[in-house]
Order: structure tokens, then sequence, then C-alpha cells
């Protein structure tokens, strides 16, 4: 049989924090596959391109317009026969482009019991059952918020910055640092802990954030490298200064600016990663990322948006993990079970797997530095999503071969032997990201 391979038309959805018109690489993606209902506007944000089955934006087969869950429902030999009994007829992972201008909301993704309590009571703004955890692979240089800060930092900035103190209140921030300064001590009270201190920030009137806004906006400013004390080893006081005034120049008085002093400020480089689990509380801030995360779209939102907000929720669902934010970092690996050409291999070509601890998805990043370089991988018994981010080459499955460019997706179809070819300049890279399931 055939295996197939599907060039696809992806859909963008335009939240306000995306980037505008071209100069979003979800916009560019999408419109370099043609399609009569796409054309950039340059005022307009371009949030995320949506590579997969989901049906709030399924992608389509670009030759028949079908969609991709109805070839997969009509023929689930393309997800293999066991992707599709543990998953059903559809992809088990979501695969998108993000392109963030403006920071995301303050938020985090219910586990699997959650969602379905979430989606049964409120399906419009739960629109799925399912868990989400997520992995974000830099393209650009990316700045995200990630999980807790360890406790001492959140200490430091309690005692250090007097408006974050106000609305968390004076008695529980005092209880926290009791706590966070205890040696060794219980886990568990810990967290209970930072729940409270958290809680309180979050439950603060709206009358107080404008208040305390305006007081920790002054103080950044005026203070500069000298805000919060001068910051922590993680995030100095200049750095921290920078960002209040940036996301409140985007968001104005919000209790999300606050929310800073509590999560990991994370920067990653093109080709570094880091994989958030259900129930991880993270706000994206800025840069181009490719997103893996299991089929889902539930967002649970607390700050930083003009979207529907569930502070409760969010407050009471967060595992209150907390550790340095190199624990939240991925490694990537080199890709076993690909074979580099001669070509590839003299011109420091790669093909790196990333691989978080869940069975929906792992992602492997191929680089074919310079004309000729070549990737050939083993078939896999599952099915793949694979984007082009940059340059140019070929994609082969058997005697089928299209070319690719930036912006390009395809369908792979389980059991197929992938071939990747470079066909730029000896200093041009041709990089792909491939998404897949395998049982
Ligand atoms: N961390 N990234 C994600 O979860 C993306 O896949 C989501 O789609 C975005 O978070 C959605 O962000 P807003 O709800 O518009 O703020
Ligand atoms: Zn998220």
């Amino acid at each position: 049989m055939q295996v197939p391979l599907i060039r696809l038309q992806c859909g963008v959805n335009s939240y306000e924090w995306g980037k505008k018109g071209s100069d979003s690489a979800a916009a560019r993606f999408a419109a370099a596959t043609p399609s009569d209902d796409l054309s950039i506007q340059a005022d307009k944000p371009y949030a995320e391109l949506w590579m997969g089955t989901h049906p709030s934006n399924p992608s389509k087969d670009v030759n028949t317009g079908r969609t991709l869950l109805d070839l997969c429902s009509e023929n689930q030999l393309l997800l293999s026969q066991s992707v599709a009994s543990k998953y059903g007829a559809k992809l088990p992972f979501l695969f998108k482009v993000l392109s963030i201008n403006k920071a995301l909301s303050i938020q985090a993704h219910p586990n699997k019991k959650l969602a379905e309590q979430l989606h049964a009571r409120d399906p419009r703004n739960y629109p799925d059952d399912n868990h989400k955890p997520e992995m974000a692979i830099a393209i650009t240089p990316f700045e995200g918020l990630c999980g807790f800060r360890p406790l001492d930092e959140i200490a430091h900035f309690l005692e250090t910055v007097k408006p974050l103190r106000t609305l968390v209140g004076e008695e529980e921030a005092a209880q926290f640092v009791q706590a966070a300064k205890q040696e060794g001590g219980d886990e568990a009270a810990k967290k209970k802990a930072l729940q409270k201190a958290f809680g309180g920030l979050m439950s603060s009137p709206p009358e107080d954030v404008d208040r305390e806004t305006a007081n920790l906006v002054a103080l950044a400013k005026s203070e500069g490298e000298s805000f919060a004390a001068g910051g922590v080893s993680s995030t100095k006081g200049a750095v921290l200064a920078e960002l209040v005034t940036r996301l409140h120049g985007q968001f104005g008085s919000d209790i999300g600016i606050f929310v800073l002093f509590f999560l990991n400020f994370v920067t990653l480089q093109p080709g570094e990663a880091l994989f958030l689990v259900a129930d991880d509380i993270h706000a994206y801030v800025s840069g181009d990322i490719v997103e893996c995360m299991a089929a889902s779209d539930n967002v649970v939102r607390a700050g930083l948006t003009p979207k529907f907000k569930d502070v409760s929720t969010l407050v009471d669902m967060l595992t209150y993990n907390y550790a340095p934010i190199d624990q939240q970092k991925m490694t990537p690996t080199d890709y076993p079970y690909a074979t580099l050409n001669r070509a590839g291999y003299s011109s420091g070509s790669s093909v790196l797997l990333y691989d978080p601890p869940i069975d929906e998805f792992s992602v492997v990043r191929t680089l074919l530095r310079g004309d000729g370089a070549k990737a050939t991988f083993e078939p896999l018994e599952g099915p793949s999503i694979i984007i082009c981010t940059s340059g140019k080459g070929t994609i082969a499955v058997g005697p089928t071969k299209h070319e690719m460019q930036e912006g390009y997706v395809f369908f792979v179809g389980s059991t197929a032997e992938l071939v990747l070819e470079s066909s730029g300049g000896p200093d041009d890279e041709f990089i792909t990201y491939k998404a897949f399931c395998e049982i």
C-alpha cells in the first residue's frame, strides 16, 4: 500500500498577542500554502498556526480540501492500528507555531480528570475533555514565565517589593517568608504556604491592583537595576524593572504583572526547549516557537488577557511545584533512527530528538546544512506532521517526492520511510520539525 505523504493547508488563529502581518511566522507559514481564505493583513495579529486534527481548526489536504480528521477517520491505518486503538481516529497531538508579540495569559492546562469536569461544566470555555501537557522549542530567542521560582527567591521579592507585599498581605507574606526559610521542613506545608500567598495575590480587589500597579511601575522606573534590591541571581533587578514596564505598557494595570515575582523567568535560544506538565503555571512572553501538546485547547487563565479568566480554578488546580528553571528545560539527544549521508555529516547537520515523558508526542528537529545533505528516517509505527521553518529541500516517502520550503507542512502516514534532502547553497540550512506519536 502506498504510504501517503499529504501536503496540508493549516489554519492560523488571530489572538491579540500575535505578531502583526508578515512579521508573524505563523502568518508567513500559513500563507506559504495557497488558499483562497487567507490574505495576510499588515495590522492584524497572527498568533498560532495549528497543524493537526483538532476540530477547532482542522488541517486540510491541499489537493482535495478534505480535513485530515476525515481522512484519518476513514483510514485508521494512516495513524497505525496501535495509535488509533489507543487514541481513536485522530492525532493524539496538536502541533503549532506560535509567533508572540505580547505576553500570553497567565495560564495552566488541566489534567485529564479536571479537563473532563471543566468540559462537562463549561464546554464553551473548555472545548474538549483532554489534558494538555506541552513542549515549546524556540525558533527565535524566546522569553517566558514557567513554573514557580525557588521559595527563597519569592521570599526575597516579598521582602523587597512593597506593592507586591501589600497585595499578598503583610501577615500572609510574613508567614510565607517564615515557611520558605525553614531548613528542610515539610514539603507539603511549603506548597500550602505558597498556595496561600499566591492565592492571596490573585484575589486582590481591582482597586488595590490599580493602586499597587501604579506604585510598582513607579518603583521599576525610578530604581532600575536596584529594583527589588537588585533582584535575585536568576533574574536581576534591571531585567525585572524592564519586564514590569513592558507588561504594563502591554496590559495596563493587571494582576499578572505581579505574577512575575512568583514565576521563573526563562529565556531560550533557538533549539532550546522547555516542557510543562498539566497544571504547571506559565505565561509565554515573546519570540517564535514550535509548540507540541496533547490534542487539547483547554486553557485556564488568570491574568494578562482579555479572554475569559477562571482565577479560582487556576489557584486550586496548580501543582505548586517550585524549582530552578533548569529543571523545566529539556535537553535534546541525537535521534537514533535517522542516518545522515556523507554530505550531511561533513557539513555538521543534525537530527535531534525532544522526547518529553508523555506518550502523545515527541518532536525531531532536523537541520541539513549545504546542498545534498540528506537524512533517511527508519519507518515509524505511527503518524507524523512535519513543517519546514527555514531553507529549502525535498521530502520523499517511497517514490513520492515533493519540494519543501519555509512554511510547507506535510502529514506522513504510518510505516513511511522518510527522506529529507537539502537543496540550498553551502551555507544554507534546511530546518524541519517533525511531531510524531509511536506506541
Ligand atoms: N502555552 N501556550 C499554550 O498553551 C497555547 O497552546 C495556547 O493556545 C495559548 O496559551 C493560548 O493563549 P491565550 O489563552 O490566548 O492567552
Ligand atoms: Zn500553555
